[in-house]
């Protein structure tokens, strides 16, 4: 019999690495998840095991590698959900933490502002020199010169990726005077006067400026590599604060020695330190026309608060309510408080005959269900029963139990709620 074990709010270990923002920490508070361990940087792997043992929901960065050893490892057999504090979730074996039962929350727009700003000045930076002539002025040396500086007004810039940050960099761009660009796999509505082209080759043979902007996919590693950059206007620059793994670094770094390329401004690498005492790497090092940022895009004070605020709501939600609304790896079910109500949770793989199972199970006992769910991705079926706790209390256990053996499940949870407030149930 799997009775599970009753857990409090209180008693649900959240463990945070990566510095996220210590507004997470006030949200968890707010709604009665005290015990939450702040860890200022990304660990190493046996730090990682270490924490991650007993741990109910972690939150990450981009650093943290949440690969399928870690996921599988028994040190994270009570892990129940994971909120990446930041928008990429490639440091996630999502399609593992599915099969695991354990959904993976994201931001996808707070930050997006801060990386639209940040590109914005690169761009001017990068057109200006203003970073090899600050250096230079920190040796005390005086390089007044217009020589290979420009205004970026009347300038075009090519955005590819036309999603949330994509756009913002074409709004800010176009306040600037810049004509824009943009090319998307998808039909995306241009925002002021930008345009839309139909390949990624017009692009890279018209812009004067490019900025990168897609996810991280199979199709975008190493979109840009030699062949992309020779079509680029003589002159141009590239700006990537998309993903590391999206350029050939090693083809960039040939294009600004050959001054193919007059600059470029690079904030993400395809391999990053993990932490700040880390030394950084780079065929792009000693470039000076190339500005380096260590993946700051996202680093502000609004951006980190506003994360921490949103994907602490996110695992809050899930972890009281069931909740998988804004999960990247999970069928999304939107679920909110249902007082005097059992709920018990299904997550299975997605097979024929799992629901027709659950209902069998379900109708062998005399209960009143208040509510039932269903949605499924390709892989994983999730269905939550709410039953009325009124009649239900005494067969809700032996009910679990047998949904627990359906043949294809992965994980059931039972939320218990009262009109005093909820508390969780975990296996
Ligand atoms: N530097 C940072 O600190 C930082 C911060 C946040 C996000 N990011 C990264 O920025 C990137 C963009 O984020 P977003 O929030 O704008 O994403 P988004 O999903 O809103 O937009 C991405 C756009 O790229 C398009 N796209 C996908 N594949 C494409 C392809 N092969 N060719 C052309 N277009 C393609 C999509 O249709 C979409 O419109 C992501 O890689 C994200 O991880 C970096
Ligand atoms: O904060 C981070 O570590 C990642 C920032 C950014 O790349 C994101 O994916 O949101």
């Amino acid at each position: 019999m799997t009775q599970g074990t009753v857990f409090n709010k209180e008693e649900i270990k959240i463990v945070l690495f990566e510095g996220i923002s210590q507004a997470a920490v006030e949200v968890f508070g707010q709604a009665g998840y005290t015990n939450v361990e702040l860890l200022p940087k990304a660990v190493d792997r046996e730090t990682l095991l270490a924490k991650l043992s007993g741990a109910h929901m972690i939150g990450i960065r981009s650093r943290t590698q949440l690969k399928q050893e870690i996921l599988e490892h028994e040190a994270a057999s009570r892990l129940m959900a994971v909120g990446c504090f930041c928008i990429g979730t490639n440091q996630v074996n999502l399609p593992v933490a599915a099969t695991r039962g354990v959904p993976v929350f994201n931001a996808p727009h707070s930050n997006t502002r801060s990386v639209a700003e940040l590109v914005i000045g690169h761009t001017i930076m990068m057109m200006r020199k203003v970073f090899p002539n600050s250096m230079a002025a920190h040796r005390k040396q005086w390089n007044k010169s217009a020589a290979g500086c420009y205004e970026v007004r009347g300038k075009t810039i090519g955005i590819i990726g036309y999603g949330h940050i994509g756009s913002q960099v074409s709004v800010l761009a176009e306040a600037m005077g810049m004509k824009v660009i943009y090319y998307d796999v998808l039909t995306k509505l241009p925002l002021g006067n930008a345009t839309q082209v139909t390949s990624m080759q017009e692009l890279l043979k018209t812009a004067d400026v490019v900025s990168l902007h897609v996810p991280a996919t199979p199709e975008t590693k190493e979109m840009m590599g030699a062949e992309e950059i020779a079509l680029m206007r003589e002159g141009s620059y590239l700006i990537n604060a998309s993903r590391g793994n999206v350029v050939v670094v090693d083809a960039l770094a040939e294009a600004i020695r050959s001054e193919k390329l007059l600059g470029a401004a690079v904030d993400v690498f395809p391999k990053e330190p993990a932490s700040n005492t880390e030394a950084f790497e780079s065929p792009l090092v000693g470039l000076e026309s190339v500005i380096l940022t260590p993946h700051i895009g996202g680093s502000t004070q609004e951006a980190q608060r506003n994360i921490g605020r949103e994907v602490a709501g996110k695992l809050i939600n899930y972890c009281t309510h069931g909740s998988t609304i804004g999960a990247v790896n999970f069928p999304g079910v939107n679920l909110t408080h249902s007082p005097n109500t059992i709920r018990l949770l299904h997550i299975h793989h997605n097979r024929p005959g799992v629901l027709q199972k659950i209902n069998d199970v379900v109708g062998d006992h005399a209960i009143n269900v208040l509510g039932q769910y269903l949605r499924t991705t390709e892989d994983i079926g999730f269905v939550v029963l709410d039953i009325d706790a009124a009649h239900g209390r005494e067969k809700v256990s032996v009910i679990r139990d047998q949904l627990s053996e359906v043949p294809g499940t992965i994980r059931t949870r039972k939320l218990v709620s009262d009109e005093e407030g909820d508390h969780t149930i975990l296996e």
